[in-house]
């Protein structure tokens, strides 16, 4: 057949079909509005709780006031309500049901944060992978990590020796600089070693994708739930942020493949023998071995640690800092702990165990400002009936309300006491209990019961080992501007601001870290 005749026949195939395709086009699409109209709509027999008296309806009143909208349906309501979230409805309960979801097979954490995050679209591929492949990634970060906490310590305390020095330098002139995004390269960095290993830790094209993937993911899903679904479906193909992290999953997927690959050769190669896997040190070896090198998309799973794991302790890091500028007096205690606890045992995991006061403190800077003032985000695969009849249907989402400012429970909640935790630990039989690490339903910062943070154990002690080196190495203040920004808050959630600033200059260490 010549060309021009095939390509008169492609045409007429074409034309010939042509109806068939648009019809099929406008029937995926009406399909994909119902569904989602369908799942943004009110669940029966719960109280809708919004801000209708301020002309907003409930679902922008979530998106602006969640905080106040939480605080009125605990207020006017004795057991569960729901609030319209920008992904649909989610009933919120007050927390002392916190215990009913301690072990509760059929509520499941991942499954809606991945909904919450528009897994499945294109670019939103961290949040595909958990929601596909979770028991991969909570196994490797709950049995492997954890298990092999005294080499990961030792690879930490190594790292950040390297890192403080070229991201903070060595002037002795105090320098203002953005704090947060200085921040999110060091955790990056930090993390990345114990994640991929010495050599990708340090690819500067990799750190960009780890540090700025979740907030461009955030703001997507932000978009995303802001806009309405024909808009939404639209705009996804040609707004630059979904663009940018399309491209962001792609060039994942480039520079990770050589070390993906050497980890599937050697898991196969062992299971092949019927022996173990060899053992690695790092999180994405640990993913493979989990999911028995079977050929699934480990550059997504990173992005998903990337939103699960370093954002989050990027948070807690620079805010730590923050709280610390803004009551300077807790400088001195803090170093001469970490000094006297360095010189007697060196980095070990009990020096940082021992670290008491820094402990206590972390956890109240969580506590005033912890990621979500609701925690326990729950998807139900089957009804679940509560102790006080109420019964929660299939399919829903939950939350329950955090007593992070509750005065009953923290004397003067507003105000920061580094040592509130410290002092609760010394009452009998409460030391474990007011841990950094400990989750319980008075301190949700880690969520709790069997989805609670299986990370937890790392992020404490990367805290402590970054919060070590940069106290005893920098002094830190609060810059002389007028406009510095500091905690903002929005929905029921808490963040610092990224033009928050702070002011650093290098001071001589009491000891060689
Ligand atoms: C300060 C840092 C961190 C904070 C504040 C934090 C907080 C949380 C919270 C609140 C949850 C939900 C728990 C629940 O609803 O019960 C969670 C889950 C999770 N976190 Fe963390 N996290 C941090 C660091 C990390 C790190 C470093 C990793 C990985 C190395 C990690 C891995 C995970 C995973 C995999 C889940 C899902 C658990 C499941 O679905 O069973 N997190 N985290």
């Amino acid at each position: 057949m010549s060309r021009q005749t095939a390509y008169q026949a492609l045409y007429r195939v074409t034309v010939a079909y042509l109806p068939f395709v648009v019809a099929a086009m406008i029937i995926a699409v009406a399909f994909h509005l119902k569904k989602q109209s369908d799942a943004e709509r009110p669940l029966k027999g719960f109280p809708l709780v919004g801000l209708e008296e301020e002309g907003l309806s409930p679902k922008e009143a979530w998106m602006k006031h969640g905080h106040r909208v939480m605080v009125k349906g605990l207020t006017e309501h004795k057991g569960a309500f729901q609030v319209m979230t920008g992904t649909g409805p989610k009933i919120m309960l007050p927390n002392r049901f916190t215990e009913e979801f301690r072990k509760n097979d059929m509520a499941n954490l991942i499954q809606t944060q991945t909904r919450d995050n528009f897994a499945g679209w294109p670019g939103f591929d961290g949040m595909t992978f958990l929601s596909k492949h979770e028991r991969v990634v909570v196994d490797a970060v709950r049995i492997n990590l954890t298990q092999s906490m005294g080499a990961v310590t030792d690879s930490l305390v190594d790292e950040t020796r390297l890192a403080t020095p070229e991201l903070f330098g060595q002037d002795k002139e105090w320098q203002t600089i953005p704090i947060k995004s200085r921040i999110g390269s060091f955790v990056s960095r930090l993390s990345s070693r114990v994640f991929l290993g010495p050599k990708l830790c340090r690819d500067s094209e990799w750190l960009e994708i780890a540090q700025s993937h979740t907030v461009n993911l955030f703001q997507a899903s932000m978009a995303m739930r802001e806009g309405p679904s024909l808009r939404r479906l639209l705009s996804f193909w040609f707004n630059p942020l979904y663009k940018r992290l399309r491209s962001q999953a792609h060039a994942a997927r480039r520079i990770l493949k050589p070390l993906i690959e050497t980890r599937k050769a050697e898991v196969r190669k062992a299971l092949a023998a019927g022996e173990k896997p060899e053992k690695v040190a790092d999180l994405i070896g640990w993913m493979v071995a989990q999911a028995q090198a079977s050929d699934i998309d480990y550059a997504a799973g990173q992005l998903g640690m990337s939103v699960v794991g370093i954002h989050t302790t990027t948070e807690a890091l620079a805010e730590a800092l923050v709280d610390l500028c803004q009551h300077p007096s807790l400088f001195q205690p803090l170093r001469e702990e970490i000094v006297r606890e360095l010189k007697d045992q060196g980095w070990t995991r009990t020096t940082l165990h021992r670290m008491r006061l820094m402990d206590s403190f972390l956890k109240e800077s969580q506590r005033l400002h912890p990621a979500s003032a609701a925690s326990v985000n729950r998807y139900l695969y089957a009804d679940v009936k509560l102790s006080d009849g109420t019964v929660l249907p299939k399919g829903s989402r939950i939350w329950i309300a955090g007593r992070f400012d509750d005065p009953e429970l923290y004397p003067e909640p507003d105000k920061l006491d580094a040592y509130r935790f410290l002092n609760l630990r010394s009452e009998a039989g409460k030391s474990n209990t007011w841990q950094h690490t400990s989750m319980t339903p008075e301190h949700l910062g880690f969520g709790y019961g069997d989805h609670g943070c299986p990370g937890r154990f790392f992020a404490s002690n990367e805290l402590k080992i970054a919060l070590s080196f940069l106290l005893l190495n920098y002094d830190w203040k609060l810059p002389d501007v007028p406009d510095n920004q500091t905690f903002i808050h929005f929905g029921v959630g808490n963040l610092l601001s990224p033009l928050c600033r702070l002011s650093y200059r290098r001071r001589s260490a009491e000891i060689e870290l």
